[in-house]
Protein backbone atom coordinates (compact mmCIF):
# COMPACT_ATOMS: atom_id res chain seq x y z
CA UNK A 1 0.00 0.00 0.00
CA UNK A 2 1.30 3.62 -0.93
CA UNK A 3 1.01 6.86 1.18
CA UNK A 4 0.73 10.41 0.63
CA UNK A 5 2.33 12.97 3.09
CA UNK A 6 1.19 16.51 2.61
CA UNK A 7 2.99 19.17 4.18
CA UNK A 8 2.01 19.65 7.75
CA UNK A 9 3.08 22.72 9.39
CA UNK A 10 1.69 21.88 13.46
CA UNK A 11 1.94 18.63 15.27
CA UNK A 12 0.09 18.37 18.93
CA UNK A 13 -0.51 15.76 20.98
CA UNK A 14 0.85 12.83 23.03
CA UNK A 15 1.14 9.35 22.58
CA UNK A 16 2.66 6.27 24.46
CA UNK A 17 5.61 5.06 22.59
CA UNK A 18 5.58 1.65 21.21
CA UNK A 19 7.67 -1.04 22.54
CA UNK A 20 10.82 -2.18 22.04
CA UNK A 21 11.37 -4.22 19.28
CA UNK A 22 15.14 -5.31 20.43
CA UNK A 23 14.26 -5.95 24.03
CA UNK A 24 10.85 -7.86 22.68
CA UNK A 25 12.98 -10.32 20.61
CA UNK A 26 15.49 -10.60 22.95
CA UNK A 27 12.95 -11.31 26.04
CA UNK A 28 10.81 -13.68 23.74
CA UNK A 29 14.20 -15.71 22.86
CA UNK A 30 15.78 -15.98 26.48
CA UNK A 31 11.98 -17.33 27.77
CA UNK A 32 12.21 -19.81 25.05
CA UNK A 33 15.69 -21.11 26.21
CA UNK A 34 14.47 -21.76 30.04
CA UNK A 35 13.22 -24.68 31.87
CA UNK A 36 9.66 -23.21 33.09
CA UNK A 37 7.45 -20.42 32.78
CA UNK A 38 8.37 -16.73 31.68
CA UNK A 39 6.22 -13.54 31.23
CA UNK A 40 6.95 -10.98 28.96
CA UNK A 41 4.29 -7.72 29.82
CA UNK A 42 3.87 -5.27 26.85
CA UNK A 43 5.56 -7.32 24.17
CA UNK A 44 6.16 -4.96 20.84
CA UNK A 45 3.77 -6.06 18.28
CA UNK A 46 5.25 -5.99 14.64
CA UNK A 47 6.79 -7.99 11.74
CA UNK A 48 10.23 -8.70 13.52
CA UNK A 49 8.35 -9.29 17.04
CA UNK A 50 5.58 -11.48 15.51
CA UNK A 51 8.83 -13.28 13.35
CA UNK A 52 10.31 -14.34 16.53
CA UNK A 53 7.27 -15.15 18.71
CA UNK A 54 6.16 -17.84 15.47
CA UNK A 55 10.26 -19.21 15.51
CA UNK A 56 10.17 -19.97 18.80
CA UNK A 57 6.73 -21.89 18.56
CA UNK A 58 8.28 -23.93 15.80
CA UNK A 59 11.32 -24.63 17.38
CA UNK A 60 9.21 -25.87 20.75
CA UNK A 61 8.16 -22.87 22.91
CA UNK A 62 4.45 -22.92 24.07
CA UNK A 63 3.03 -19.50 23.87
CA UNK A 64 -0.23 -18.13 25.60
CA UNK A 65 -1.08 -14.37 25.06
CA UNK A 66 -3.70 -11.63 26.51
CA UNK A 67 -3.86 -8.04 25.80
CA UNK A 68 -0.65 -6.91 27.68
CA UNK A 69 1.44 -9.71 27.92
CA UNK A 70 3.16 -13.20 26.48
CA UNK A 71 2.89 -16.35 28.59
CA UNK A 72 5.92 -18.61 27.26
CA UNK A 73 7.28 -22.05 28.73
CA UNK A 74 10.38 -22.67 26.99
CA UNK A 75 12.49 -25.49 25.60
CA UNK A 76 15.56 -25.00 27.32
CA UNK A 77 18.72 -26.13 25.99
CA UNK A 78 16.85 -28.52 23.46
CA UNK A 79 14.93 -27.06 20.68
CA UNK A 80 12.80 -29.21 18.72
CA UNK A 81 13.89 -30.66 15.29
CA UNK A 82 12.49 -28.90 12.53
CA UNK A 83 13.36 -28.38 9.16
CA UNK A 84 12.90 -24.75 8.06
CA UNK A 85 12.23 -21.63 9.34
CA UNK A 86 10.80 -18.42 7.98
CA UNK A 87 12.46 -14.99 9.88
CA UNK A 88 10.37 -12.55 7.39
CA UNK A 89 12.64 -9.47 6.96
CA UNK A 90 14.04 -9.54 10.44
CA UNK A 91 18.15 -9.67 10.80
CA UNK A 92 18.14 -9.83 14.70
CA UNK A 93 16.09 -12.65 14.34
CA UNK A 94 17.56 -14.46 11.90
CA UNK A 95 21.12 -14.15 13.38
CA UNK A 96 20.01 -14.72 16.80
CA UNK A 97 18.01 -18.31 15.91
CA UNK A 98 21.04 -19.11 13.40
CA UNK A 99 23.33 -19.71 16.40
CA UNK A 100 19.93 -21.15 18.51
CA UNK A 101 19.37 -23.81 15.60
CA UNK A 102 23.19 -24.72 15.70
CA UNK A 103 21.46 -26.95 18.26
CA UNK A 104 19.10 -28.69 16.05
CA UNK A 105 20.36 -31.74 13.17
CA UNK A 106 18.97 -29.64 10.56
CA UNK A 107 17.41 -26.26 9.43
CA UNK A 108 16.86 -24.05 6.28
CA UNK A 109 16.07 -20.56 6.66
CA UNK A 110 14.35 -19.40 3.33
CA UNK A 111 14.79 -16.75 1.61
CA UNK A 112 11.47 -14.95 1.95
CA UNK A 113 12.50 -11.23 1.09
CA UNK A 114 14.94 -11.49 -1.27
CA UNK A 115 15.38 -7.68 -2.14
CA UNK A 116 16.16 -6.64 1.85
CA UNK A 117 17.23 -9.50 3.71
CA UNK A 118 17.87 -11.77 1.15
CA UNK A 119 20.49 -9.30 0.05
CA UNK A 120 22.29 -8.94 3.62
CA UNK A 121 25.55 -10.60 5.00
CA UNK A 122 25.95 -13.17 7.74
CA UNK A 123 29.03 -14.57 6.85
CA UNK A 124 31.30 -13.49 9.76
CA UNK A 125 28.25 -15.64 11.66
CA UNK A 126 28.80 -18.28 9.59
CA UNK A 127 32.28 -18.58 10.07
CA UNK A 128 32.29 -18.41 13.98
CA UNK A 129 29.54 -20.95 13.79
CA UNK A 130 31.82 -23.19 11.22
CA UNK A 131 34.47 -22.66 13.49
CA UNK A 132 32.60 -24.25 16.44
CA UNK A 133 31.76 -27.44 14.39
CA UNK A 134 28.64 -26.61 12.78
CA UNK A 135 27.88 -27.05 9.17
CA UNK A 136 26.39 -24.63 6.96
CA UNK A 137 24.90 -24.36 3.36
CA UNK A 138 24.67 -21.19 2.09
CA UNK A 139 24.74 -18.40 -0.97
CA UNK A 140 27.63 -16.44 -0.75
CA UNK A 141 27.06 -15.91 2.91
CA UNK A 142 23.53 -15.11 2.51
CA UNK A 143 19.89 -16.95 2.66
CA UNK A 144 19.08 -19.66 2.37
CA UNK A 145 20.75 -20.88 4.60
CA UNK A 146 20.80 -24.71 5.97
CA UNK A 147 22.33 -25.49 9.24
CA UNK A 148 23.09 -28.95 10.46
CA UNK A 149 23.96 -28.74 13.44
CA UNK A 150 23.07 -31.17 16.92
CA UNK A 151 26.06 -30.12 18.88
CA UNK A 152 28.37 -26.95 18.51
CA UNK A 153 31.33 -27.05 20.39
CA UNK A 154 32.29 -23.87 22.78
CA UNK A 155 36.23 -23.52 23.25
CA UNK A 156 38.16 -20.54 22.03
CA UNK A 157 35.71 -18.34 19.46
CA UNK A 158 36.35 -15.21 17.38
CA UNK A 159 33.95 -13.52 15.67
CA UNK A 160 34.36 -10.13 13.46
CA UNK A 161 32.26 -7.15 14.32
CA UNK A 162 32.92 -5.21 11.75
CA UNK A 163 29.46 -5.53 9.88
CA UNK A 164 26.78 -6.26 12.60
CA UNK A 165 27.22 -6.49 16.46
CA UNK A 166 23.69 -9.29 15.97
CA UNK A 167 26.43 -12.01 15.28
CA UNK A 168 28.24 -11.84 18.72
CA UNK A 169 24.85 -11.02 20.41
CA UNK A 170 23.90 -14.42 18.57
CA UNK A 171 27.04 -16.23 20.17
CA UNK A 172 26.19 -14.75 23.44
CA UNK A 173 22.49 -16.58 23.68
CA UNK A 174 24.03 -19.98 22.38
CA UNK A 175 27.55 -20.35 24.27
CA UNK A 176 26.39 -20.66 27.92
CA UNK A 177 24.14 -23.79 26.68
CA UNK A 178 26.88 -25.41 25.61
CA UNK A 179 29.21 -28.02 27.12
CA UNK A 180 32.47 -26.57 27.27
CA UNK A 181 33.28 -22.97 28.93
CA UNK A 182 34.10 -20.70 25.90
CA UNK A 183 36.16 -17.50 25.03
CA UNK A 184 34.81 -15.07 22.47
CA UNK A 185 37.19 -12.95 20.92
CA UNK A 186 36.05 -10.35 18.80
CA UNK A 187 37.96 -9.63 15.69
CA UNK A 188 37.89 -5.99 14.48
CA UNK A 189 36.09 -2.50 15.29
CA UNK A 190 32.70 -3.63 17.11
CA UNK A 191 30.00 -2.03 15.22
CA UNK A 192 26.70 -1.19 17.33
CA UNK A 193 28.91 -1.51 20.20
CA UNK A 194 26.08 -0.16 22.77
CA UNK A 195 23.52 -2.91 21.28
CA UNK A 196 25.60 -5.57 23.03
CA UNK A 197 25.05 -3.71 26.58
CA UNK A 198 21.09 -4.60 25.62
CA UNK A 199 21.95 -8.32 25.28
CA UNK A 200 24.14 -8.57 28.34
CA UNK A 201 21.19 -6.90 30.11
CA UNK A 202 18.67 -9.57 29.35
CA UNK A 203 21.33 -12.44 29.63
CA UNK A 204 21.74 -11.52 32.99
CA UNK A 205 18.09 -10.98 33.89
CA UNK A 206 17.28 -14.61 32.81
CA UNK A 207 20.60 -15.52 35.40
CA UNK A 208 23.26 -16.03 32.81
CA UNK A 209 26.64 -15.21 33.90
CA UNK A 210 28.82 -14.11 31.57
CA UNK A 211 32.39 -11.99 31.95
CA UNK A 212 33.02 -9.08 29.66
CA UNK A 213 35.69 -7.01 29.24
CA UNK A 214 35.12 -3.53 29.30
CA UNK A 215 35.33 -2.62 25.58
CA UNK A 216 33.34 -5.36 24.78
CA UNK A 217 36.49 -7.45 22.72
CA UNK A 218 36.81 -10.42 24.76
CA UNK A 219 33.76 -12.35 26.22
CA UNK A 220 34.10 -15.45 29.03
CA UNK A 221 31.39 -17.69 29.27
CA UNK A 222 30.66 -20.43 31.65
CA UNK A 223 29.18 -23.36 29.78
CA UNK A 224 26.32 -25.55 31.20
CA UNK A 225 24.44 -22.98 32.43
CA UNK A 226 20.21 -22.83 32.46
CA UNK A 227 18.14 -19.86 31.20
CA UNK A 228 15.79 -19.27 34.52
CA UNK A 229 12.04 -18.61 33.58
CA UNK A 230 11.21 -15.15 34.87
CA UNK A 231 8.68 -12.36 34.40
CA UNK A 232 10.49 -9.48 31.81
CA UNK A 233 9.18 -5.41 30.99
CA UNK A 234 9.53 -4.46 27.52
CA UNK A 235 10.34 -0.86 27.60
CA UNK A 236 9.60 1.75 25.20
CA UNK A 237 11.50 2.28 21.87
CA UNK A 238 13.88 4.64 21.18
CA UNK A 239 14.50 3.60 17.56
CA UNK A 240 10.58 3.90 16.46
CA UNK A 241 10.29 7.11 18.86
CA UNK A 242 13.25 9.07 17.05
CA UNK A 243 11.31 9.58 13.54
CA UNK A 244 8.28 10.97 16.11
CA UNK A 245 10.55 13.38 17.69
CA UNK A 246 12.18 14.06 14.44
CA UNK A 247 8.29 15.24 13.08
CA UNK A 248 7.78 17.09 15.76
CA UNK A 249 11.35 18.65 15.84
CA UNK A 250 10.66 20.29 11.91
CA UNK A 251 7.10 21.84 12.42
CA UNK A 252 5.70 23.44 14.77
CA UNK A 253 4.96 21.62 18.02
CA UNK A 254 3.50 20.82 21.45
CA UNK A 255 4.16 16.67 21.78
CA UNK A 256 4.78 14.68 24.15
CA UNK A 257 5.76 11.17 24.22
CA UNK A 258 5.84 8.53 27.33
CA UNK A 259 7.64 5.48 27.96
CA UNK A 260 10.61 6.51 26.95
CA UNK A 261 12.93 5.70 29.99
CA UNK A 262 16.23 8.32 30.67
CA UNK A 263 18.71 5.73 31.67
CA UNK A 264 17.41 3.05 29.12
CA UNK A 265 20.79 1.33 27.59
CA UNK A 266 19.59 1.61 24.10
CA UNK A 267 21.53 3.89 22.19
CA UNK A 268 18.99 5.67 20.15
CA UNK A 269 18.06 7.50 22.98
CA UNK A 270 20.31 9.83 21.62
CA UNK A 271 17.98 11.18 19.65
CA UNK A 272 17.06 13.74 22.64
CA UNK A 273 20.72 14.96 22.82
CA UNK A 274 20.89 15.46 19.50
CA UNK A 275 17.65 16.98 18.84
CA UNK A 276 19.34 19.23 22.16
CA UNK A 277 22.53 19.92 20.38
CA UNK A 278 20.49 20.96 17.13
CA UNK A 279 18.72 24.23 19.39
CA UNK A 280 15.11 22.32 19.18
CA UNK A 281 13.32 22.91 22.69
CA UNK A 282 12.46 20.16 24.26
CA UNK A 283 12.51 18.58 28.17
CA UNK A 284 12.80 14.81 29.13
CA UNK A 285 11.78 13.57 32.39
CA UNK A 286 10.00 11.20 34.57
CA UNK A 287 10.15 9.15 31.16
CA UNK A 288 8.49 11.63 28.93
CA UNK A 289 9.89 13.57 25.89
CA UNK A 290 8.19 16.59 25.51
CA UNK A 291 9.14 18.65 22.12
CA UNK A 292 8.19 22.34 21.65
CA UNK A 293 9.36 23.16 18.33
CA UNK A 294 9.25 26.04 16.77
CA UNK A 295 10.73 24.38 12.89
CA UNK A 296 14.19 26.35 13.97
CA UNK A 297 17.22 23.51 13.72
CA UNK A 298 20.74 24.58 14.24
CA UNK A 299 22.88 21.87 12.26
CA UNK A 300 24.97 18.95 14.22
CA UNK A 301 28.10 16.74 13.90
CA UNK A 302 27.61 13.07 15.83
CA UNK A 303 29.16 9.44 15.66
CA UNK A 304 25.89 7.51 14.09
CA UNK A 305 27.20 4.43 15.20
CA UNK A 306 26.03 5.34 19.04
CA UNK A 307 22.50 5.35 17.95
CA UNK A 308 22.56 3.17 14.38
CA UNK A 309 18.60 2.69 14.07
CA UNK A 310 17.66 6.75 15.09
CA UNK A 311 20.08 7.94 12.76
CA UNK A 312 18.15 8.46 9.64
CA UNK A 313 15.29 9.92 11.52
CA UNK A 314 18.24 12.57 12.88
CA UNK A 315 19.67 12.90 9.14
CA UNK A 316 15.80 13.61 8.19
CA UNK A 317 15.74 16.81 10.66
CA UNK A 318 18.94 17.72 9.68
CA UNK A 319 17.66 18.53 6.17
CA UNK A 320 15.76 21.52 7.63
CA UNK A 321 18.74 22.60 9.60
CA UNK A 322 20.24 26.25 8.96
CA UNK A 323 23.61 25.05 7.76
CA UNK A 324 25.84 21.95 7.05
CA UNK A 325 25.48 18.37 9.66
CA UNK A 326 27.89 15.14 9.66
CA UNK A 327 26.56 12.10 10.21
CA UNK A 328 30.11 9.83 10.71
CA UNK A 329 31.17 6.27 11.37
CA UNK A 330 27.51 5.04 9.68
CA UNK A 331 29.41 2.62 6.99
CA UNK A 332 27.42 -0.58 8.74
CA UNK A 333 24.21 1.47 7.41
CA UNK A 334 24.71 -0.06 4.09
CA UNK A 335 24.18 -3.59 5.25
CA UNK A 336 20.70 -3.06 6.70
CA UNK A 337 17.24 -3.88 5.04
CA UNK A 338 18.95 -1.01 1.89
CA UNK A 339 21.68 0.19 1.68
CA UNK A 340 20.53 3.48 4.40
CA UNK A 341 23.43 5.55 2.63
CA UNK A 342 22.96 5.24 -1.00
CA UNK A 343 19.38 4.38 -0.80
CA UNK A 344 18.01 6.53 1.40
CA UNK A 345 19.70 9.58 0.04
CA UNK A 346 18.61 9.31 -3.38
CA UNK A 347 15.26 9.28 -1.77
CA UNK A 348 15.89 12.30 0.11
CA UNK A 349 17.38 13.99 -3.32
CA UNK A 350 14.00 12.87 -5.14
CA UNK A 351 12.34 15.10 -2.49
CA UNK A 352 14.99 18.08 -2.63
CA UNK A 353 17.29 17.58 -0.12
CA UNK A 354 21.07 18.28 -0.25
CA UNK A 355 23.10 15.75 0.67
CA UNK A 356 26.50 13.84 0.09
CA UNK A 357 27.32 10.39 0.79
CA UNK A 358 30.77 8.93 1.68
CA UNK A 359 31.11 5.54 2.82
CA UNK A 360 30.80 5.77 6.33
CA UNK A 361 29.44 9.24 6.25
CA UNK A 362 26.35 11.37 5.23
CA UNK A 363 26.34 15.37 4.91
CA UNK A 364 23.62 17.08 5.27
CA UNK A 365 23.28 20.78 4.08
CA UNK A 366 20.03 21.49 5.56
CA UNK A 367 17.19 23.97 3.59
CA UNK A 368 15.57 25.73 6.35
CA UNK A 369 12.82 27.18 4.05
CA UNK A 370 11.34 23.73 3.29
CA UNK A 371 11.83 21.69 0.06
CA UNK A 372 9.76 21.30 -3.37
CA UNK A 373 8.80 17.68 -2.65
CA UNK A 374 6.34 16.69 -5.31
CA UNK A 375 7.71 13.20 -5.57
CA UNK A 376 7.09 9.30 -5.72
CA UNK A 377 9.40 7.30 -2.98
CA UNK A 378 10.80 3.74 -3.11
CA UNK A 379 10.46 2.47 0.48
CA UNK A 380 13.14 -0.28 -0.35
CA UNK A 381 11.49 -2.29 1.92
CA UNK A 382 12.50 -0.45 4.64
CA UNK A 383 10.98 0.77 7.81
CA UNK A 384 13.22 3.41 8.69
CA UNK A 385 13.38 4.92 5.10
CA UNK A 386 9.06 5.22 5.53
CA UNK A 387 9.37 6.78 8.30
CA UNK A 388 12.18 9.39 7.70
CA UNK A 389 11.10 10.29 4.46
CA UNK A 390 7.31 10.93 6.25
CA UNK A 391 9.54 13.44 8.24
CA UNK A 392 10.68 15.12 5.45
CA UNK A 393 7.29 15.02 3.85
CA UNK A 394 5.58 16.92 6.68
CA UNK A 395 8.02 19.90 5.20
CA UNK A 396 7.67 20.16 1.88
CA UNK A 397 5.83 22.06 -0.40
CA UNK A 398 4.76 19.24 -2.39
CA UNK A 399 2.93 16.11 -1.28
CA UNK A 400 5.16 12.92 -1.11
CA UNK A 401 4.13 9.52 -2.20
CA UNK A 402 5.79 6.86 -0.26
CA UNK A 403 5.28 3.78 -2.16
CA UNK A 404 4.75 0.40 -0.39
CA UNK A 405 4.83 2.18 2.93
CA UNK A 406 3.31 -0.87 4.70
CA UNK A 407 6.83 -2.10 4.75
CA UNK A 408 6.37 0.50 8.40
CA UNK A 409 4.91 -2.27 10.19
CA UNK A 410 8.68 -4.47 10.18
CA UNK A 411 8.75 -2.54 13.49
CA UNK A 412 6.24 0.15 14.17
CA UNK A 413 2.58 -0.41 12.78
CA UNK A 414 1.20 1.77 14.23
CA UNK A 415 3.09 4.89 13.22
CA UNK A 416 1.10 6.45 10.50
CA UNK A 417 -1.86 5.90 13.25
CA UNK A 418 0.52 8.17 15.84
CA UNK A 419 1.37 10.82 13.77
CA UNK A 420 -1.98 10.87 12.54
CA UNK A 421 -3.21 11.33 16.16
CA UNK A 422 -0.82 14.36 15.98
CA UNK A 423 -2.38 16.11 13.40
CA UNK A 424 -0.05 15.01 10.94
CA UNK A 425 -2.11 14.64 7.01
CA UNK A 426 -1.42 11.03 5.92
CA UNK A 427 -3.61 9.19 4.16
CA UNK A 428 -2.99 5.80 2.76
CA UNK A 429 -3.72 5.05 -0.55
CA UNK A 430 -4.85 1.80 -2.93
O1 LIG B 1 20.74 -6.70 18.05
C1 LIG B 1 19.76 -6.08 17.64
O2 LIG B 1 18.59 -6.32 18.04
C2 LIG B 1 19.96 -5.02 16.62
C3 LIG B 1 21.23 -4.57 16.34
C4 LIG B 1 21.52 -3.49 15.37
O3 LIG B 1 22.07 -4.07 14.20
P1 LIG B 1 23.64 -4.03 13.81
O4 LIG B 1 24.40 -4.61 14.94
O5 LIG B 1 23.71 -4.86 12.58
O6 LIG B 1 24.01 -2.59 13.57
C5 LIG B 1 20.25 -2.73 15.00
O7 LIG B 1 20.47 -1.95 13.85
C6 LIG B 1 19.10 -3.66 14.75
O8 LIG B 1 17.93 -2.93 14.45
C7 LIG B 1 18.76 -4.49 15.95
C1 LIG C 1 18.18 -2.91 11.00
C2 LIG C 1 17.08 -3.17 11.68
O1 LIG C 1 16.67 -4.42 12.06
P1 LIG C 1 17.28 -5.85 11.73
O2 LIG C 1 18.76 -5.72 11.54
O3 LIG C 1 16.93 -6.68 12.91
O4 LIG C 1 16.58 -6.33 10.48
C3 LIG C 1 16.22 -2.05 12.13
O5 LIG C 1 15.28 -2.31 12.91
O6 LIG C 1 16.41 -0.90 11.73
Amino acid sequence: MDLIVRPTPELNGEIGALSSKNYTTRYLLVAALAEGTSTVYYPAHSEDSDAMRRCIQELGAVLEEDEEKIVITGFGGRPRDVKELNVGNAGAVLRFLMAIASLCPDVTFVNSYPDSLGKRPHSDLIVALEGMGVQIEHQDGKLPIRIKGGKPEGGQISVSGEVSSQYLSALLFLTPLLEEDSEITVLGDLKSKVVIGQTLEVLEQAGIQIDASSDYSRFRVPGRQAYQAKNYTVQGDYPGSAAILAAAAVTKSDVKVHRLMEKSKQGERAIVDVLQMMDVPLKHQDGTVHVTGNGRLRPVEFDGDAATDAVLAMVAAAVFADGTSRFYNVENLRYKECDRITDYLNELKKAGAKVEEGRSEIIVHGRPGGLEGGATINAHFDHRVIMALTVVGLRCKEPLLIKDAHHVAKSYPQFFDHLQALGASVEWVK
